[in-house]
């Protein structure tokens, strides 16, 4: 199946500093796919290139089949959706109205009759009924990501990235926002996340992309890339994976050897 989003030899740099050496990255409708890497390895410079919010210095980026950057804004915004890191504080705005403004790409278009029907579910399926009237000023930090997330979710696209979508939410709301990632590749969606958490990366991912100081290091099945000596090289701290015997999947955790301390 041919990619959503497919770059080819992207690159960008700052100030002539590289930050995303020639990398190739393809999204797939079906699969979630997570970046991991230490801080400043580039992963949200990926993620705003891959989005068309930066422009790279050089490669391609094609979007459902053509150039990211034929496509008109609207068109863009009916493809792609994007969390950012800093989920912007909209002033004055209610947690209904920010989840409102992810259906503005679809106004004047058949889908935009069924605006209200599509918050509603939108606010059910994030357990945000309870503060749709709330102005988002005055939010928890993870209530105010649970909003933009919610936001990402009534756009509807079939690319949606997010940017470290759950650093602020307690476990119960992280864990179900990260099964409602992996619940819109299952629906087809193609799902890009970065996480910091590297045992539920393992956990969620079809796919996992590890950058450092921006390259692909490795890229595969999570018992791929999820390996200790990997992580550890890569992450300058000894970080243990095993199998867990229940249901087989890889962990990941720090090896925390305090008796040597
Ligand atoms: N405006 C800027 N000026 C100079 N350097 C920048 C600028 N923006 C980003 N960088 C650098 O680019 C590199 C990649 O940053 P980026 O935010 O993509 O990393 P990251 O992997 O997302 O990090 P983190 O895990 O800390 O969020 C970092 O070294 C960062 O300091």
């Amino acid at each position: 199946m041919n990619p959503l989003l497919q770059a080819e030899n992207l690159s960008y740099s700052i100030k002539g500093k590289p930050v995303i050496h020639p990398l190739d990255v393809r999204l797939r409708a079906g699969e979630l796919c997570v970046v991991i890497g230490p801080n400043g390895a580039g992963k949200s410079t990926l993620l705003s290139l891959l989005a068309g919010s930066v422009r790279p210095d050089a490669g391609s980026i094609e979007l459902a089949g053509k150039p990211l950057r034929s496509w008109g804004a609207a068109q863009a915004g009916r493809l792609r959706s994007v969390m950012d890191q800093d989920s912007h504080v909209a002033f004055g705005f209610s947690v209904a109205e920010v989840v409102r403004f992810g259906r503005t790409p679809w106004r004047h278009t058949p889908q935009g009759a069924d605006d209200e029907h599509i918050i509603n579910a939108v606010l059910a399926r994030t357990g945000l009924h309870g503060l749709a009237g709330r102005t988002v000023t005055t939010l928890s930090g993870g209530e105010r990501q649970r909003t933009a997330f919610a936001r990402v979710l009534a756009q509807q696209t079939r690319v949606v990235m997010l940017d470290e979508p759950v650093a602020a939410m307690d476990i119960k709301h992280a864990e179900s926002t990260l099964g409602i990632a992996r619940d819109l590749a299952r629906e087809g969606r193609a799902v890009v996340a970065v996480l910091h958490d590297l045992d539920a990366a393992a956990a969620y991912a079809d796919r996992l992309i590890l950058l450092d100081a921006g390259r692909i290091v490795a890229q595969g099945a999570v018992a791929e890339v999820a390996r200790s000596a990997l992580l550890s090289e890569v992450y300058g701290t000894r970080i243990d994976t095993w199998i867990d015997p229940v249901d087989g999947r890889v962990r990941v955790a720090p090896a925390r050897n305090f008796a040597r301390r």
